[in-house]
């Protein structure tokens, strides 16, 4: 890989606001057709992490102002610059003259393959962009159009206050619409300087339980730390997911270079080591909650976002989530809860805003795109809507393999949870990411301010397949291809009216089911770049303005174009990520910091559920190929391990206040690469002392737990009375029948359920059949026992741009 030291500085959410103006300022310059000089001067403008990196605002007003006022674009809990900003320059490519022709795609293919570097002299002057033919707006169309140039020219009045200001957190927070029920945060950060993982915006509305839109948060300077007792998460967990251990350091240490690897609306991202094995390195979700958030609301979120993450941790191309654990205030983080999950090497936007991203082959970029296109799948198959796809939220592990990540406004989209014959559950308010968020959810952005009249329930899973279609096409033309896919975005306008355009004019049954015909050729803006009409009709189908006639997963598992893409992985390949072990739980101590934690922690420690039984009595099973590999490990490894134990069973004998059923069988390698002194430490850290720092908000929040007591007792009795969540290690479970109180209650945390729509691909899909179709295709030889030979480098792609210094100065313009 050819990482450069930026590599390791933390990923910082971007601005859009900043990106935007800096796209508007390349929108309006002369050069429209030469994509890869709009890529150098966004590779002189350094690269996209630098400008992230920026800690709690833009460089100056330039961001906050935007090239958009606030109102004009959605809200995102994270928003990526780099990306953005070369959105920007390239779509200057996209010009928005009349055509001047109607060739048909296939004849245009010979002018384009005769064409090096699909950047330069780009047939766009030629060929127009496929918006001259006549328009079939509809009348409401034009109507809105109307009342949004009304809208804008208010909203510049309203905004003007914004111009110059030097910090986003004065002029984001500040700003408020009347009616607005949500606040967004484009540039995903907290504004706070020194402590960002603790600072968060939520909701307006505050008495709608059900509105998610807390998630779209527009920062704030105020810092919020969870009250003590920090709650037990076994007290959130459902009955096969309960905790042998629920504390970070009982098992866990930081990594010693202490530095947030990303971070994101709600959380930031560290490294954390296994105490038994340093060379077992996880990655921390620390939690952070949103201002106004109750304790009680975040104990929620996080749960069920952590429910959700577990329960799809058994695919290669979900990233793992392990552990709910309560994190201690350090000098790393602050109190709250976090999530142990497997560790990515990077995400899908950190390689695709390298420089050299642009020079990966499209049979690399279709691996990708196919790969997560298996991760939704897998997710939609097992009842769940991500709902918020974009490329920051794909995680490449270090074998190059696409994995999911981000379930924070991931729901279960049956209207009962896991009765999958049940209809799909619809949705109404403003979530996701925009771009990535479809025409028919930017409907509720508040500061679009459009007609109530517009705003339908609308199928999360249409939201998927949309995101995953803006991905594929942002990935083949190196930049997002619009701000917004509403219509106050005139790219996206331009984008619908090519898209009615081609239906209208070259293929009018594109959007028929089982249609596999070419789809738009290189006289449209959005298609030239792809080279090959079978990759446009899969895009396009994906991102089909219209979701009623939008791919869904399976319509796209059944495209041939989609086929045929060969993969380095198939999803039901093993990709031998090991849970962490857990050996020590510190429960004695969690009864001087919460009564409510050790009488339920021994009912733990003595419990018949398998998960935690797993955990504390049973040995791992090893793997076929880890027995292949070494077949006498296990006896070596007891050796070893006796030897390296003793001093861990001292120190841990030392400590009265810790509890430590041994697992036996489960200790290969344990206390790898790490001398007696490191261990003798690492248990000595107690986790009470930590957590029972005083801080600054305690007192106040402290209370509104207490009050709240017994609403956690209700929801404990609710947890405790469900049926095990299935897990899915391969066929999909068979639905339960009734809707649980956990159904119940985590339907309750989601965006408003409203009147059922019925669903066209009710049953449970079977992954591994349709994977193993897919495998089939794409290599004959492929074994489903054995990991598929990788035949991409995905991390491997280089980038020249180093110096970061003239964003600053581009931005502070
Ligand atoms: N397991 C992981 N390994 C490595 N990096 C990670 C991991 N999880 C998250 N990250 C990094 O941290 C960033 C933020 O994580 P994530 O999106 O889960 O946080 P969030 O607060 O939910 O963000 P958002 O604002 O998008 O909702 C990711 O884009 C990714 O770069």
């Amino acid at each position: 890989m050819t990482g450069n030291s930026k590599d390791k500085e933390v990923h910082k959410s971007p601005s859009v606001s900043t990106l935007k103006l800096l796209g508007k300022r390349l929108f309006n310059s002369n050069n429209h057709t030469d994509n890869s000089s709009l890529l150098l001067s966004a590779e002189q403008l350094g690269n996209g992490r630098s400008l992230r990196k920026r800690p709690t605002s833009p460089p100056n007003g330039s961001a906050s102002s935007g090239g958009n006022s606030p109102s004009s674009s959605a809200g995102a809990r994270q928003r990526s610059a780099s990306l953005h900003r070369r959105k920007n320059n390239a779509s200057g490519a996209f010009s928005s003259g009349p055509v001047s022709s109607h060739k048909s795609s296939a004849a245009l293919q010979d002018l384009i393959k005769h064409n090096n570097n699909p950047y330069l002299n780009s047939p766009s002057n030629i060929l127009g962009t496929g918006t001259g033919i006549a328009s079939t707006r509809d009348r409401d169309r034009t109507i809105l159009d109307r009342e949004k140039e009304m809208e804008k020219v208010k909203e510049k009045e309203r905004n003007t206050h914004h111009a110059g200001l030097p910090q986003r957190s004065n002029s984001m927070a500040s700003h408020h619409f009347p009616n607005e029920n949500i606040i967004y945060n484009p540039y995903g950060i907290s504004p706070n300087h020194v402590r960002p993982d603790t600072a968060f915006a939520d909701t307006l509305n505050m008495n709608k339980e059900n509105d998610l839109s807390f998630y779209m948060h527009d920062g704030n300077s105020k810092i919020r730390m969870l009250p003590l007792p920090i709650a037990n998460p076994n007290e959130f967990l459902p009955e096969d997911m309960k905790q042998f251990s629920v504390h970070l350091t009982d098992n866990f240490t930081f990594d010693t270079d202490n530095k947030p690897i990303g971070s994101g609306g709600s959380s930031e991202v560290r490294k954390v080591k296994s105490s038994y094995k340093q060379k077992d390195v996880y990655a921390l979700k620390k939690l952070n909650m949103i201002y106004h958030e109750s304790p009680e609301k975040f104990y929620k979120r996080c749960s069920k976002e952590f429910i959700i993450a577990k329960h799809l941790s058994h695919n290669v191309h979900i990233t793992k989530t392990f552990y709910l654990v309560k994190v201690p205030t350090t000098t790393y983080t602050t109190r709250g809860w976090g999530f142990i999950m497997e560790l990515g090497v990077k995400d899908l936007f950190q390689l695709m805003e390298r420089t050299g991203w642009k020079n990966v082959p499209f049979s690399e970029k279709y691996c990708l795109f196919k790969q997560v296109a298996q991760g939704i799948k897998f997710c939609h198959d097992n009842g769940i809507a991500h709902r918020d796809l974009k490329p920051e939220n794909v995680l490449i592990s270090k074998e190059g393999i696409c994995k999911l990540t981000d379930f924070g406004i991931s729901d279960w989209y049956h209207v009962v949870p896991h009765d999958y014959t049940s209809p799909v559950k619809t949705c109404q308010g403003m979530i996701g990411s925009p771009p990535y968020t479809p025409p028919e959810v930017m409907y509720f952005d508040a500061k679009k301010h459009y007609p109530e009249r517009f705003q339908k329930p609308y199928n999360p899973l249409a939201m998927d397949s949309y995101a995953l279609g803006i991905m594929l096409i942002t990935m083949v033309n190196n930049i997002i291809p619009f701000i917004d896919s509403c219509n106050t975005d005139a790219r996206y306008r331009e984008f619908e009216v090519s898209y009615d355009n081609f239906i209208n004019h070259q293929n009018p049954h594109f959007r028929d089911k089982g249609c596999h015909k070419p789809g738009p050729g290189a006289e449209y803006t959005l298609a030239r770049n792809f080279k090959n009409p079978d990759a446009t009709r899969v895009a396009w189908r994906l991102a089909d303005p219209n979701p009623a006639t939008r791919y869904t997963m399976d319509d796209l598992f059944e495209d041939p174009f989609f086929q045929q893409i060969e993969t380095c992985v198939e999803p039901e390949d093993d990709d031998l990520v090991k849970a962490p072990e857990l050996r020590k739980t510190t429960s004695v101590s969690d009864l001087t910091e919460n009564p409510l934690d050790a009488p339920h922690e021994q009912e733990v420690a003595h419990t018949s559920n398998p998960f935690l039984k797993k955990e504390a009595n049973t040995p791992k099973p090893r793997s076929m190929l880890e027995i292949a590999q070494s077949p006498s490990l296990r006896q070596k490894s007891k050796l070893k391990n006796n030897a390296k134990a003793k001093p861990q069973v001292a120190a841990d004998e030392k400590d009265d206040k810790s509890i430590e059923p041994k697992q036996q069988g489960q200790g290969e390698d344990l206390n790898e690469g790490k001398d007696e002194k490191e261990i003798m430490e690492d248990t000595s850290i107690n986790v009470d002392s930590l957590l029972e720092r005083p801080t600054p908000t305690s007192t106040n929040v402290e209370n509104i737990l207490r009050e709240d007591d017994s609403t956690a007792k209700e929801l404990k009795s609710m947890l405790n009375s469900i049926p095990a969540t299935p897990t899915h290690n391969g066929p999909t479970p068979a639905p339960v029948k009734t809707a649980s109180p956990l159904d119940k209650h985590m339907s309750d945390l989601s965006l408003k359920s409203v009147t059922p729509a019925p669903t066209k691909n009710l049953g449970p899909l079977n992954v591994s059949s349709s994977s193993n179709s897919l495998g089939s295709l794409a290599s004959p030889s492929t074994s489903t026992t054995k990991k598929k030979k990788v035949i991409h480098h995905h991390l491997d792609i280089t980038n020249s741009v180093t110096n970061t210094s003239s964003v600053s100065a581009f931005v502070s313009r």
